[in-house]
C-alpha cells in the first residue's frame, strides 16, 4: 500500500489531510506525543470524520496507525523511508522541534546511514510495483499550517539538520511544497477518534511537479495570492471574531456573530484586508466580496461549537508581524489604505488575557511590564513611533476603559 505520514493527529491532521490520504488509497502512519490517541489509532486502525450540520452525515477514516516520536523515533524514521507523502499539521511553533527526527528519516532514506531497518515492513510486489508507479522514489513533503511559507521554515530547519552528503543527494529525491489548508475543524469533546469537521474545505498545494494522486489536493504554480487570500480572510475574520467575542464574554464564534455590532466590525476589517488583497492581486473586486460572504457564513455554522478560545490561541504568533493582523495591517497602510478596524483587533488581541493560554500570559507579562508598546515592538516588529503602533495604543486605550 501507498504511504503517507503525517505528524499531528489533532485536529486537522484526522480531520482533514489524513483522511484525504486515506481516501487516496494510502496508509497513514500519524506521528504524535498524545498517547491515548496513537494508541487508539493502533487499536482502531480507523475512525470517522463526521460533517458539521444538519443531515447525520459521516465518513469512515480506514488504514491509519500511530507513532509516538517520543517513546519510537526508529520507527517515525523507518516511515519516512517509505512514504510518498510527508505533511505537517502540528503548529508553527513545534516545526522546529520535529525537523531533527524528520531530518535523521531523510538522512537514512538518501544516504542508507542511520537506517535499522528494523521496523520497516514488508511491501509485496503488488505495492512495490504500485508504489513505484506512483512515484513512491520521491518524497513530497507539506507543511499544512496556517503560516505563509511553511514548508520553506520547515526545510530550512531540516536542512540544518542534515549532512552535507545527504543535501548534495536530495534533488529529484526529495521536494518540499508550501500549501494553504482551509476547514473548520474545533477542539473535539468525549475523547473518541472521531473528528467533527465543517462540510467545506480547500487544499492548495503549490509546485509545477506531476504529482502522485491525492483526492481534495488543488496544485497551483503561486500561491501567494491563495495563502494570503485565505489568512487575510477566514483567520483575520476568525481572529477579529475571537477577539472580540472574548472581550464580550462570548463563549463560541456563532454565538459572538449573532451580535450584529460584532458582525459589522469583522466585514469593516475584510473590506480593510480585501481592499490590500484586490490591490495587491488584482483580484476581481465582487468575487472577493463574495468570498468574504461564503466565509462569515461558515463562522455562523453552529452546528462547530468552535470556541473563541481555540480561535484566539497562540496570540504571541497570531501578532507576529507575517500573521493575520499585522502583516495585512502594514500593507494596507504602505499602499495609502484605510486600517483602523485592522488596528482595533490588534488591540483586542492584546486584551486577550485567557489564563490558560501561555502565549496571553506572556503578552499580559509584557504588557505589565512596559505598556502594550513593548507587545507591538517585540511580538509585532512595530515601532512606537509608527504611524500604526500609534493607532493600535489608541484603541487599546479606548477598549481597556
Ligand atoms: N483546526 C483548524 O480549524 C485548522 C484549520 C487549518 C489549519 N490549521 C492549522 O493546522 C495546524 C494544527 O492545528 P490543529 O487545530 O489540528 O491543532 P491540534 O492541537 O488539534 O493538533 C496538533 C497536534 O500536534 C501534536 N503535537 C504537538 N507537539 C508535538 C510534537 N512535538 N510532536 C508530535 N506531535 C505534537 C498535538 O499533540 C496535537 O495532537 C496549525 O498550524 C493550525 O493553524 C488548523
Ligand atoms: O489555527 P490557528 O491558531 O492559526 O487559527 C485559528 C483558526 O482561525 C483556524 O484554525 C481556522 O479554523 C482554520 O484556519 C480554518 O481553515
Amino acid at each position: 500500500m501507498k504511504q503517507a505520514i503525517h505528524f499531528g493527529a489533532g485536529n486537522i491532521g484526522r480531520g482533514f489531510i489524513g483522511a484525504l490520504f486515506s481516501e487516496s488509497g494510502y496508509h497513514v502512519s500519524f506521528v504524535d506525543v498524545a498517547e491515548t490517541i496513537i494508541d487508539g489509532l493502533n487499536a482502531q486502525g480507523k475512525y470517522r470524520v463526521k460533517l458539521a450540520q444538519e443531515k447525520d452525515e459521516s465518513i469512515l477514516v480506514e488504514n491509519v496507525s500511530g507513532i509516538n516520536n517520543m517513546k519510537d523515533e526508529e520507527a517515525v524514521i523507518a516511515k519516512i523511508q517509505q512514504a510518498t507523502y510527508l505533511t505537517t499539521a502540528i503548529g508553527p511553533n513545534i516545526l522546529p522541534r520535529i525537523a531533527p527526527l524528520i531530518a535523521r528519516g531523510i538522512e537514512a532514506r538518501v544516504t542508507g546511514n542511520f537506517a535499522t531497518g528494523a521496523d520497516l515492513e514488508p511491501m509485496s510486489e503488488l505495492d512495490v510495483a504500485s508504489d513505484m508507479s506512483a512515484g513512491s522514489e520521491k518524497l513530497y513533503i507539506i507543511a499544512c499550517e496556517n503560516q505563509i511559507g511553511a514548508t520553506d521554515i520547515l526545510k530550512g530547519h531540516i536542512m540544518s539538520h542534515l549532512s552535507d552528503e545527504a543535501k548534495a543527494d536530495l534533488a529529484g529525491k526529495v521536494y518540499f511544497f508550501n500549501s494553504a489548508v482551509d476547514r473548520i475543524v474545533p477542539i473535539q469533546e468525549g475523547g473518541s477518534l472521531d473528528v467533527l469537521v465543517e462540510p467545506y474545505y480547500e487544499w492548495v498545494v503549490e509546485t509545477t511537479e506531476d504529482l502522485p494522486e491525492v483526492s481534495g489536493m488543488t496544485i497551483v504554480d503561486d500561491l501567494a495570492p491563495f495563502i494570503e487570500r485565505k489568512l487575510f480572510t477566514v483567520n483575520t475574520g476568525h481572529a477579529v471574531i475571537a477577539y472580540h467575542g472574548y472581550l464580550a464574554g462570548k463563549p463560541t464564534i456563532d454565538k459572538t456573530l449573532a451580535d450584529p455590532e460584532i458582525e459589522r466590525e469583522v466585514r469593516e476589517t475584510l473590506k480593510e484586508t480585501g481592499a490590500y488583497l484586490v490591490k495587491q492581486y488584482g483580484l476581481d473586486e465582487k468575487t472577493h466580496l463574495a468570498y468574504i460572504d461564503k466565509n462569515i457564513a461558515r463562522f455562523k455554522n453552529a452546528y462547530l461549537n468552535d470556541g473563541v478560545t481555540r480561535v484566539g490561541r497562540a496570540p504571541i504568533r497570531k501578532l507576529g508581524p507575517e500573521d493575520r493582523l499585522v502583516r495585512p495591517a502594514v500593507q494596507a497602510q504602505k499602499a495609502g489604505l484605510s486600517y483602523s478596524h485592522l488596528a482595533k483587533a490588534i488591540a483586542a488581541a492584546m486584551l486577550f488575557d485567557y489564563a490558560e493560554d501561555e502565549e496571553a500570559v506572556k503578552i499580559q507579562e509584557l504588557i505589565a511590564q512596559s505598556g502594550p508598546e513593548l507587545v507591538l515592538k517585540e511580538v509585532s516588529g512595530l515601532e512606537a513611533d509608527s504611524e500604526l503602533a500609534q493607532e493600535v495604543v489608541r484603541q487599546y486605550r479606548a477598549m481597556k476603559k
